[in-house]
């Protein structure tokens, strides 16, 4: 059986708005002999516990500043509260998942990123075995992006950063980053224009010159990471839109400039 490894990541701007065919698709994925794993972010939600519990939610290039308290907050938002409700999600279009966090079976292995971040994991190494027993048993695995260092201490990662290291490991032939927007934007006087597909070039001048910023930082910096697998394809689609996985729609982030059709459309059908 051909191994044909899919990373989806779905961003905290998009959960509550995600189309129901996203959950259809993923399973339809599954049975087209695809390997699709699903890494969920859920920054929106940890930002509102932590304000209702009187926490302050500080962010440097996108990444949170995680204190002790901060940690509780991510550890129960996204293997708890998210996680679980994106499995009930599923389970109602009758789609085999498992949810699990990064921290199981050792799947991310970190260290800390930078002192001034506190709780932010920096990925050292990407253990897939977890993830392969669940595709052999037909369970597509959603996984909270969660890590742990050697010593047994719990991380935040931040998800997008995840989904690129685990597509990268994996070889995956396409890694997928659903949010709340259709792509990049690049701004032309007052309009925003979509850009269907950016190199990493571009994306490097983008960055330096403030025209890609925040959340959208650590989204275009793993799809880099996801493009150094030889035959990943990376594509930054708005999960809104129905049919976001197999349409393709959005921002293709692309080693070189190509046409536009150089990329096989995955096969849900
Ligand atoms: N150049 C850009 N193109 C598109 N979105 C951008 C850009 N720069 C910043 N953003 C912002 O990045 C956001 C997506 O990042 P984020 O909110 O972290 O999403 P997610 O929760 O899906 O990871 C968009 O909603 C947008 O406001
Ligand atoms: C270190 C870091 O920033 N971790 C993220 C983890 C969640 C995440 O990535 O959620 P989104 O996909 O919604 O951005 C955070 O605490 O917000």
């Amino acid at each position: 059986m051909d191994f044909r490894p899919l990373v989806i990541k779905i961003g905290g701007s998009v959960l509550e708005r995600l189309h129901s065919s996203f959950f259809q698709e993923c399973g339809q994925l599954m049975e087209q002999g695809y390997h699709p794993v699903v890494i969920h972010g859920g920054g929106p939600e940890i930002s509102r516990i932590q304000k209702r519990l009187g926490l302050s939610a500080r962010f440097v290039d996108g990444l949170r500043m995680t204190d002790d308290e901060g940690l509780k907050v991510v550890e129960m938002v996204l293997a708890g509260r998210i996680n679980k409700s994106l499995i009930a999600r599923f389970w109602a279009f009758q789609v085999s998942v498992v949810g699990i966090s990064g921290a199981d079976g050792g799947l991310l292995q970190v260290k800390p990123k930078d002192p001034a971040l506190g709780w932010v994991g920096e990925m050292t190494a990407v253990h897939p075995r977890l993830l392969c027993n669940l595709w052999e048993s037909g369970w597509i695995p959603v996984v909270a992006s969660l890590g742990l260092d050697d010593s047994g201490n719990l991380y935040n990662v931040n998800a997008d950063t995840a989904a690129g290291a685990i597509a990268r490991e994996l070889a995956a032939e396409r890694l997928i980053l659903v949010t709340d927007v259709p792509g990049i934007w690049k701004r032309e006087g007052e309009v925003k224009k979509f850009l269907s597909q950016v190199t990493p070039e571009q994306v490097q001048k983008m960055i330096q010159s403030g025209e890609i910023a925040g959340g959208m930082i650590p989204k275009v910096r793993a799809a880099l990471t996801g493009l150094e697998a030889a035959r990943c394809g990376v594509l930054i689609t708005d999960g809104s839109i129905p049919g976001c996985l197999g349409s393709e729609t959005g921002t293709r982030i692309v080693k070189e400039a190509t046409s536009d059709d150089v990329v096989p459309h995955l096969s849900t059908k």
